[in-house]
């Protein structure tokens, strides 16, 4: 069947399972994804990009749609290519016929296993983009390698939401050598041990990773690092590094240097994840392309998780029934903190949450003011 999303019409085949077993794999649930993904890589090349060409590499492309999408729909002044590749052979012929339906020319198709195509492109890569069935875990280190060393950028999916949000947690333990964090706010807990595995991964060939937008949206979650490059700058990684236990909504927090603790999660990123100035340039762009609703309130909504440096959100359907009491709108609860003198935002990831910059007993008490308990 014919099919279009964004600026791009491809073929995929008429029956599709979404698993595995489809001859060639496309899931459409996950445009939302990759709408996020142009703005993103987009808003990265305006204001972070300074060089005459950007190559692009979609290293596990399926029918194509997200390399195609960027070779399309990315505006570059410079030389813009990207490189698309898949193991398996029909996907890469769908590829090459879905380029020519579009008569896209600015890209090369391959057909290898994901690591060594990688790491035949050593340092190449301006963007290297995972997008797996699973865990981006076993091509990270290539994925690395094959970025340039200063201002590149790593795209991760990982749909093995069981392991990152605590449910499977000797999976995440094998997978990304860190213990997870089951509770209300996992997705996040999602994001920072994918973050901070891949900064982990770096540090080994003196590169630095930092996070500058991610997202926890359906079944998968979507992080973004930006590489540079020297050996201080890989030993800074480790501060933002460290071990988190929840005791009844509240983070307790331990650094990397004081090492593990039972009953603690971790190694896992516990700095800001986002860069400011990149999540406002995506939505100025989210917006100016007209990208659906949904699209436009989770960037809204990173927009203020990204002003408050808070790990983790209070979650406020937990603490109402803590309190016995039933839960204020979200809003009024917001604009009482607000009132208070606090910083206050839902997230992106938990219709219930409220990230702050204030303590669980003022969340408390701005929840009482609004239920008019006193
Ligand atoms: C989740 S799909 C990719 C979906 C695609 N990026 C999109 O946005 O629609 C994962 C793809 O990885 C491919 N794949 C699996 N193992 C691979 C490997 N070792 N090297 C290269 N491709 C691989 C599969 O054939 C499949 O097409």
């Amino acid at each position: 069947m014919i099919l279009k999303e964004g600026d791009v019409v491809f073929e995929v085949p008429d029956k599709l399972t979404v698993t595995k077993k489809d001859e060639v794999f496309y899931n459409p649930r996950m445009k939302t994804g990759r709408d996020i993904s142009v703005v993103i890589v987009q808003a990265f090349l305006n204001l972070y990009h300074k060089k005459d060409k950007f190559y692009v590499c979609d290293a596990l492309a399926g029918s194509g749609i997200r390399g195609l999408r960027y070779a399309k729909e990315l505006k570059f002044d410079g030389e813009l290519k990207v490189f698309l590749n898949d193991i398996n052979p029909k996907a890469y012929e769908k590829i090459i016929n879905n380029a020519k339906l579009n008569e896209i020319e600015n890209i090369e198709v391959f057909n290898e296993d994901a690591n060594t195509f990688l790491s035949r492109h050593f340092r190449f890569f301006n963007v290297v983009d995972l997008d797996p069935f699973g865990s981006p875990a076993p091509y990270i280190d290539q994925a690395i390698r094959a970025l340039v060393t200063r201002n590149g950028l790593l795209c991760l999916t990982a749909t093995d939401t069981a392991a990152l949000c605590g449910r499977a947690k000797k999976s995440c333990l094998r997978k990304y050598l860190a213990y997870p964090l089951f509770g209300r706010d996992c997705h996040e807990f999602a994001l920072r041990v994918l973050v901070g595995y891949a900064m982990r991964m770096a540090t080994k060939y003196e590169l630095a990773l930092k996070p500058v937008f991610c997202h926890a949206t359906d079944h998968y979650v979507r992080v973004y690092l930006v590489t540079d490059r020297g050996a201080k700058r890989a030993d800074k990684v480790f501060e933002m590094l460290g071990y988190v236990k929840d005791v009844n909504g509240v983070k307790i927090i331990r650094k990397f240097e004081e090492g593990y603790e039972k009953g603690f999660s971790g190694p896992l990123y516990i700095g800001n994840l986002y860069d400011k100035a990149l999540v406002e340039e995506a939505l100025r762009i989210a917006e100016e392309r007209k990208c659906s609703e949904r699209v436009l309130k989770i960037l809204n909504a990173i927009k203020g998780e990204s002003a408050i440096n808070q790990v983790g959100c209070y979650d406020t359907h937990q603490i109402g029934k803590m309190l016995k009491i039933s839960v204020p709108p979200m809003q009024d609860i917001i604009n009482k903190l607000k009132e208070m003198g606090f910083e206050a935002t839902v997230t992106h990831y938990n219709p219930k949450g409220i990230k702050t910059n204030t303590t669980l007993k003022n969340v408390i008490e701005a929840m009482y003011k609004c239920a008019n308990i006193r």
